[in-house]
């Protein structure tokens, strides 16, 4: 098999736990090799389903999963031969850290002094090399996520899969935990495949993101490609902040723009072919968004509008923004880095906001 060819393949994969409410509806879905690819959505789009496929835990309803050019739907979770790591790492308690890792090791047969080998490597992997003796409870809850990983990665799996495995620790280690993880990726070169509900974290360890909603793939990117150019609504504003302007559709080409009330008119790029006249929604990251004086108005692709509140992240600023024709949207959050910080207006004051047209994507609704 060609290594151009996909490690998986979902084809028309579907699944119902009822037989009437589709859960993952149509997934088609190549997983190349050595990539970590994350599945991020909110709670009950279908990320984890489509992952207990993969794994072999769920059978999908219809459609076809192939590894290696290989239908597996019928191929039991044990012998798929992938590691996974979960968020509740169910180490076995009365094992030792050692036993535990060694455990997949001697379910396949290893020889002993191979395991003690490829268990201490597993450790050092994982940064726990002395902690072998150790019972699970001695250990805090990042190490012993780190155990479920050597765990996982201790019988070279060609294929990782891991369901919210950082869920339970505190910020500061699953960000630590986010880095290593990456990390040990880039090292291994193994397929990692990660579902996470949090966008921060399939934004900074991923190659690709498969964005879900409702059982469907809503875009299926780079990250880069995902924060730059959002391919719907739903992504635009599942992905990463907004600010959102809401509208009608004008003009075509280089000409189009979305009519705000007040008759501003900002001009955009059309998205997904939302036709002329119909209501439609602009989004722009609140970091794209150029301040300047009042004084500068009028100005084109440029509004005016109230500061009403600055709020202070640390890295940045946040400025909140009234565009006080009276509509639902009519709140904007500008993002200004502390170099531009030092002069920025006060609430109460009036500022003029320029919305850069290659930045200001407009989606049908
Ligand atoms: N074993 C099951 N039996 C019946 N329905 C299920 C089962 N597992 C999941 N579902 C339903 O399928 C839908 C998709 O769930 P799934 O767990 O795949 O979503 P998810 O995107 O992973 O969400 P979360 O992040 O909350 O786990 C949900 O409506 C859920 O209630």
């Amino acid at each position: 098999m060609a290594s151009d060819e996909p490690l998986v393949r979902f084809s028309g994969v579907q699944k119902s736990y009822d037989g009437e409410q589709l859960v993952v509806r149509s997934l088609d879905l190549d997983i190349h090799r050595g990539e970590f690819l994350s599945l991020l959505g909110p709670s009950g789009s279908g990320k984890t389903t489509t992952l207990m496929m993969l794994a072999g835990f769920e059978s999908p309803t219809s459609g076809d999963i192939l590894l290696d050019g290989r239908q597996i739907t019928g191929t039991p979770p044990h012998k798929r031969n992938f590691g996974m790591v979960f968020q509740n790492y169910a180490l076995f308690p009365h094992l030792t850290v050692e036993q535990n890792v060694a455990y997949p090791l001697t379910v396949r047969k290893v020889p002993r002094a191979e395991q003690q080998e490829r268990v201490r490597k597993a450790l050092d992997m994982v940064r726990l090399a002395g902690m072998g003796e150790r019972l699970p409870a001695r250990l805090s809850g990042g190490q012993q996520q780190r155990v479920a990983l050597a765990r996982a990665l201790v019988f070279n799996p060609q294929l990782v899969l891991m369901d919210e495995p950082l869920g339970a620790l505190d910020k500061q280690l699953r960000e630590h935990m986010q880095i290593e993880l990456k990390e040990l990726h880039r090292q291994l070169g193994v397929t990692f495949v990660y579902v996470t509900h949090d966008q921060g974290e399939a934004l900074t360890m991923s190659d690709r993101v498969a964005v879900f909603n409702e059982g469907v793939i809503q875009q299926l990117a780079s990250v880069e490609d995902l924060y730059e150019s959002p391919a719907n609504r739903f992504v635009a504003g599942f992905v990463g902040d907004n600010t959102v302007l809401s509208g009608t559709l004008q003009g075509t080409g280089d000409g189009t723009a979305i009519q705000m009330p007040g008759g501003y008119l900002l001009p955009g790029v059309n998205v997904n072919g939302a036709t002329l006249g119909s209501r439609v929604q602009a989004c722009v990251r609140p970091e794209r968004i150029v301040l300047h004086p009042y004084a500068a108005y009028p100005r084109g692709s440029a509004i005016p509008a109230a500061v009403t509140r600055s709020i202070y992240y640390g890295d940045h600023l946040r400025l909140m923004c009234d565009l006080g024709h009276g509509q639902e949207h009519a709140t904007v959050k500008v993002a200004l880095t502390h170099s531009d910080a030092s002069a920025y207006p006060q609430p109460g004051q009036n500022v003029l906001l320029e919305f850069p047209p290659e930045s200001t994507r407009i989606y049908a609704m």
